[in-house]
């Protein structure tokens, strides 16, 4: 069997390791279609320096730091390390993964993302708990941090650095023994894979790794216009570095960001995989179970939707958080959909923004809150046309019917109806012409 990348990463985390070992071989082995070994007993919570600081003695630690939980940074720290494997579990990180952690806090999850192999960019906005992060995670080479608020990072610099992050750590001794594994890890990162050629990016990095206090506004047309460049990029990479690796978010976050932090992250599917949110439970219920025509039913639901398959995996007690919040937790997946394999729609931009307005009266009929964007008329000969009721209100239709709104909006209209001016509407139909291209040559270049 190939050596293990485990034994070559920080002396440290050996012991961990040593257990990971066992249940990554056993996935890869699974994906083969090979028998299984028995997986490996859990690794006891004592073993090795990822686990001197159990998740249950944060109060005493943040006592020492003479530290305190801040309300104002949504501070609920993990206090179940048992909780924090299980969510770590779920997300199946192979060794060399790439994982982006927003608000590492005190430390208790990205332990446990570590001890899964994974090389972690952690960003964290307190200034105090970083300062500690930085002295107990000095020089470990799997470990990145960044201190600052997640929601003003260019977030593709910041996965691009990770991707840099990765190529340094494979030229490293560790990720060298780490390269012995390739074999076993191509044969996993196969499924999915969609073999793409290497971002360009990762050859020549952006110049900027990350740009605290940037105009949060600019973002979205510069992260569209990159993801329209990555479209294509592999879900996972392999130990080798041919390929952009796999990168995965686990957060647990504070309940205050999870709307926009969604809204940053969903639109990635191609640079990001897999998002693992630890959020407030009636939000996690609401975006995975919600249906059209009922109250829950709304804009953030048709938006993940549209970008992802968002899967409730498993709820959380609230005692479990140091404080204890009002309300219980749980863990929702969103498997993030590239830009060419989601819901063909006119314009992106435009069929977001027509989502939004549908939304932005909920008591209103859908033709009448579209407006300024569309005339009443339009819409309602629209909705007539696709066989929708002309009384519909936003909350009443499902994300197709959305979809099959706008198509006839625009053909209609001719997209002139969006307030888009003409050198867009250009752009974002080349845009559609690419994604439509990439969907046939996914479909073995048949045209159905
Ligand atoms: C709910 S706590 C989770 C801490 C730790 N991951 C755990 O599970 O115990 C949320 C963390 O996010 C940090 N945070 C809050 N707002 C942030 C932001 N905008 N960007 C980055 N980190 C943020 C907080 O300081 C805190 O450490």
């Amino acid at each position: 069997m190939a050596a293990c990348l485990s034994a070559a990463l920080h002396p440290r985390c050996a012991a961990i390791h040593k257990h990971n070992r066992g249940t990554h071989v056993a996935r890869a082995a699974q994906r083969e279609g090979e028998a299984l070994a028995p997986p490996l007993p859990p690794p006891p919570p004592q073993v090795g320096w990822l686990w001197d600081k159990k998740a249950a003695d944060t109060h005493k630690r943040l006592q020492e730091q003479k530290l305190r939980p801040k309300k104002s940074l949504g501070q609920n720290f993990m206090l179940d390390d048992n909780v924090l494997a299980s969510v770590v579990d779920a997300a199946a990180l192979q060794p060399g993964d790439l994982v982006l952690e927003i608000g590492p806090g005190t430390g208790n999850l990205t332990r446990h993302l570590l001890a899964a192999g994974a090389l972690v960019t952690a960003v964290e906005k307190d200034y105090a708990l970083s300062e500690q992060l930085e002295v107990e995670f000095a020089g470990v080479a799997e470990m990145r941090l960044v201190c600052g608020d997640v929601l003003r990072q260019d977030v593709h610099a910041l996965l691009d650095g990770m991707q840099r992050h990765r190529l340094d750590w494979l030229a490293s001794p560790a990720g060298q023994a780490a390269g012995a594994l390739s074999g076993t890890q191509a044969a996993a990162a196969a499924e999915g894979s969609s073999a793409a050629a290497l971002d360009q990016d990762v050859q020549q990095p952006a110049a900027a790794a990350q740009q605290q206090g940037q105009d949060g506004d600019s973002l979205p047309q510069q992260q569209q216009q990159q993801q329209q460049e990555q479209e294509g990029a592999g879900r996972r990479g392999v130990a080798g570095g041919e390929h952009p690796a796999r990168v995965t978010v686990v957060a647990n976050l504070p309940y205050y960001i999870t709307k926009d932090c969604l809204n940053q992250m969903l639109p990635l599917g191609g640079r990001i995989s897999d998002i693992y949110f630890m959020l407030q439970d009636e939000v996690g219920v609401r975006l995975t179970q919600a249906d059209p025509g009922a109250a829950d039913w709304r804009v953030m639901n048709l938006l993940t939707q549209y970008h992802s398959r968002a899967q409730y995996l498993f709820r959380i007690d609230r005692r479990k958080y140091l404080p204890a919040p009002k309300v219980d937790g749980a863990v929702v997946r969103f498997e993030l959909i590239p830009p060419h394999q989601r819901m063909p729609v006119p314009s992106e931009p435009d069929f977001i923004k027509l989502v939004k307005k549908a939304f932005s009266q909920r008591r209103k009929v859908v033709r009448n809150a579209l407006r300024p964007m569309y005339e009443p008329a339009d819409v309602l000969a629209a909705l007539e046309a696709v066989g929708l009721n002309p009384n519909a209100r936003a909350q009443d239709l499902t994300l197709d019917q959305f979809g099959q709104l706008a198509w006839k909006l625009h053909e209609q209209t001719g997209g002139s109806g969006s307030g888009s001016n003409g050198e867009e509407q250009q752009q974002q139909q080349q845009q559609q012409q690419e994604r439509l291209e990439a969907q046939q040559e996914d479909n073995g270049g048949s045209s159905a």
